[in-house]
C-alpha cells in the first residue's frame, strides 16, 4: 500500500500541510525542529492510533489549538482506495473512513499500515516489554483478522478481574472472567507464538545483512506465564499472590521476547549503535513479513537516518529498500550522500517551521 496524499492540520508545529507523496522514496528536508519527524508521526499514527514518540497525546495538538487531524489517501496494491483519518479533539479521537465514521479506530488502523524506524527505535531493544508486545501485536492484527476484538476481549476481562481482585472478591466471582480470560489468552498466544515462527525467518536474513559480525540469531517468544503450564492452573495458584498486589501477574499482557546472537547472547552485549541496527531490522523483516502475508508493502518510514546509522549502514538499508516495492517516507537536515540522485520517482520536500514545500 502506499498514502498518494497526507493532509495534516494542526499537528505539532504543522498548522496545515497537504503533501502528494511519490511511490517510491520521499525525502523530507530541513533544519532542526522545522517538522519533519512531526510528517511521519502523522503517517504513524494513522496506522498505530498512537504516536512513536513519548508523551501524552495531548501535546501532538498545536499550542493554541483545540483539535488537530490527518486525512491520508490510502492506496492499495489491488488498485482500491480509501481515503482515512482521525481528528483529536477535547472529546477524544474520531476515526473518518470515505467520509462516514467507523465503529471504530481499528478500521483506519487495518487501512493504513505503516512500519518506522527513529530514534528511540533502540527501546524496542533495550526498553520496556510494553513496546516489544505492541510491536509483535502491530504485526498479528495485520495478518490475523480476529486478533483485534479478542485482544480487546481480552483487556476487559483482565481490567475486571483486576477490579475483583482489588475489591477482595471470592474466587467464585473471578471464575467468569478467569474462563474469558484465559479462553481469549491461548487465541492470543498461538497466534503470536505462529507470527514470531514466520517473523524470525526473515528477521534472521535482514540481520545478516546489517549485522554478519554477531553471528546467528535466535528469537525466543516467552507467552506471559510459566512454560508449559496452563494459564487456568497458574491463576488458580497465585490468586493470593495477585490479590494482595491487587493485579493480575500471567497472562499475555506479559509476553515478551527477545533477540540473542551466536557472538552477543545478553542484550547486555549490544552497542547502542548494534540496538538500533536490531531494531530497524525489526522493522524491515516486519514490513517484508507484510508484504509475504498480504500482498502489499506497508509504508516504510526512516526518521533522521544519517544521524542515526553509519554511512556503511545507510548505504545497506537504502539499497535494501530499492530492491522492494515499498514506498519509503525519510527525513534528515541534508540529503544523504547515497540518495544525491535518487531516481526519476523520488520526491524532496523542504520543510521549514512546520511548511512543507515539494522541491522536486
Ligand atoms: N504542540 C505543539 N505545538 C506547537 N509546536 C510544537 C508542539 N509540539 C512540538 N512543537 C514544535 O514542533 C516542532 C516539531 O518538530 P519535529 O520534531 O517534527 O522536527 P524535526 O524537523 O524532526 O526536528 P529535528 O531535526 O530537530 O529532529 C518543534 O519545533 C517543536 O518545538
Amino acid at each position: 500500500m502506499r498514502l498518494a496524499e497526507l493532509r495534516i492540520e494542526n499537528l505539532r508545529n504543522v498548522a496545515s500541510a497537504q503533501i502528494e507523496l511519490g511511490p517510491r522514496v520521499n525525502l523530507f528536508l530541513g533544519g532542526n525542529g522545522a517538522g519533519k519527524t512531526s510528517l511521519l508521526e502523522a503517517a504513524y499514527l494513522l496506522s498505530h492510533g498512537r504516536s512513536f514518540r513519548s508523551g501524552r497525546h495531548e501535546t501532538l495538538t498545536r499550542i493554541g489549538q483545540e483539535s488537530m487531524s490527518i486525512f491520508g489517501r490510502v492506496q492499495h496494491a489491488d488498485g482500491s482506495e480509501r481515503r482515512v483519518g482521525m481528528v483529536r479533539s477535547r472529546s477524544g479521537w474520531e476515526a473518518r473512513i470515505d467520509g462516514r465514521t467507523p465503529e471504530g479506530m481499528i478500521e483506519v488502523l487495518r487501512e493504513a499500515a505503516v512500519v518506522c524506524f527513529e530514534p528511540g527505535s533502540h527501546d524496542l531493544i533495550a526498553g520496556p516489554g510494553e513496546g516489544r508486545r505492541r510491536f509483535l501485536d502491530w504485526g498479528v492484527f495485520h495478518v490475523e483478522p480476529e486478533f483485534g476484538v479478542v485482544s480487546r476481549r481480552f483487556r476487559r476481562a483482565l481490567k475486571q478481574r483486576n477490579a475483583l481482585l482489588r475489591s477482595g472478591t471470592t474466587a467464585r466471582d473471578l471464575a467468569p472472567w478467569d474462563a474469558e480470560l484465559v479462553a481469549c489468552a491461548d487465541r492470543i498466544d498461538d497466534w503470536r507464538r505462529h507470527y514470531v515462527g514466520l517473523w524470525e525467518i526473515g528477521l534472521a536474513q535482514v540481520l545478516g545483512d546489517l549485522l554478519p559480525e554477531l553471528g546467528a540469531v535466535d528469537v525466543s517468544y516467552r507467552s506471559g506465564w510459566l512454560a508449559g503450564a496452563r494459564l487456568q492452573d497458574v491463576l488458580a495458584e497465585r490468586v493470593d499472590r495477585d490479590r494482595a498486589r491487587g493485579h493480575t501477574g500471567a497472562g499475555p499482557h506479559r509476553a515478551d521476547w527477545s533477540i540473542a546472537f551466536e557472538r552477543a547472547p545478553q542484550r547486555e552485549h549490544l552497542s547502542r549503535g548494534q540496538e538500533k541496527l536490531c531494531a530497524l531490522a525489526c522493522a524491515l523483516s516486519q514490513a517484508a513479513l507484510f508484504a509475504q502475508l498480504r500482498g502489499e508493502w506497508p509504508v516504510v518510514c526512516l526518521d533522521d537516518l544519517a544521524s542515526e546509522l553509519d554511512r556503511e549502514h545507510q548505504a545497506a538499508v537504502l539499497s535494501w529498500l530499492d530492491a522492494v516495492e515499498a514506498q519509503v517516507l525519510i527525513t534528515g537536515t541534508e540529503r544523504p550522500t547515497m540518495l544525491a540522485n535518487p531516481g526519476a520517482t523520488a520526491r524532496t520536500f523542504h520543510v521549514e517551521q512546520g511548511q512543507v514545500a515539494t522541491l522536486l
